[in-house]
């Protein structure tokens, strides 16, 4: 079978709620997704919708209510080292150095000095941070931190990433050259990407395929495949106006 599309995740009518002081919140609703080895998936949705409550169910942070998550075939529980996550806010120690913040989940699970300044250093270099080794998170820029957290993810060496609208707090500059150093690093570090965004030309921008969610509670509205679409993409080409015109007029989002 062709590698790309093994099934690596697969979530099978995921549900959400909770209980709020006038009766039950739903939060997720039925959501069935089979997710590809190495593809770059965008969940795209309007706010409050449910994505955040989504991602945490796959990295087990929080327990379903209802449904199964299937990871490499096998019925998941709970957080799994094989599930990696950069956060929107995410959550440097300010008294730890870059290196000490990349190198801290090393750290936890017992690996070597050595190895873990190997390893730590491989990420840095890779997100393009290399000099800022001993620097501390106040001396960084806010696309500088995400890179950290990028960098920190892989470290872990997990098989998937979960990004939750990694970029949402930066400007719109640092956003468009965080969107490409992430797509060169996915290119040269290839793993499964879940990025999650409310933005519809970061989704066409990034994405191998954008999973559409409804309004709240969150169901899958659409699933549209972007592999044909050239990268490097250019948000102001026919074909790219194109698909985002399309993909607007089946969404919630107000645009
Ligand atoms: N622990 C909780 N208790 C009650 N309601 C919750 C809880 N967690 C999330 N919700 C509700 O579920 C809905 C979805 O929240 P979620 O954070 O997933 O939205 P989102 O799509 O990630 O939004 P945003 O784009 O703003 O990040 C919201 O209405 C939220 O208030």
């Amino acid at each position: 079978m062709d590698e790309k599309k093994k099934i690596i995740l697969k979530l099978e009518n995921i549900c959400q709620s909770y209980v709020v002081k006038d009766g039950v919140k739903d939060a997720v609703d039925n959501v069935s997704l089979e997710i590809y080895n190495n593809e770059f998936l965008v969940i795209l949705g309007p706010g409050y919708c449910g994505k955040t409550v989504l991602m945490n169910m796959i990295a087990g942070l929080e327990k379903p209510v209802g449904g199964k998550i299937y990871l490499d075939g096998e019925e998941i529980h709970g957080s799994d080292s094989r599930i990696g996550m950069v956060f929107q806010s995410l959550n440097l120690m300010p008294w730890r150095t870059v290196m000490a913040n990349v190198e801290f989940g090393l750290e936890i699970a017992g690996v070597s000095k050595e190895e873990r300044r190997k390893t730590a250093q491989k990420y840095i270099d890779l997100v393009g941070l290399t000099g800022f080794e001993n620097s501390y998170p106040h001396e960084l820029s806010g696309g500088m931190k995400q890179r950290v957290g990028i960098a920190r993810a892989y470290t872990n060496n997990p098989e998937i990433l979960l990004m939750d609208e990694p970029f949402g707090q930066l400007d719109a500059q640092t956003r468009y050259a965080m969107e490409d150093e992430v797509l060169r690093i996915w290119e040269q570090e290839k793993r499964t990407i879940i990025f999650v965004t409310n933005n519809i030309e970061e989704a066409v921008y990034l994405a191998d395929r954008i999973v559409v969610l409804s309004k709240c509670p969150a169901k899958v509205k659409a699933i549209y495949d972007l592999k044909d679409l050239p990268r490097p993409r250019n948000m102001t080409d026919p074909e790219f106006l194109k698909v985002r015109s399309e993909i607007s007029d089946n969404t919630d989002l107000a645009l």
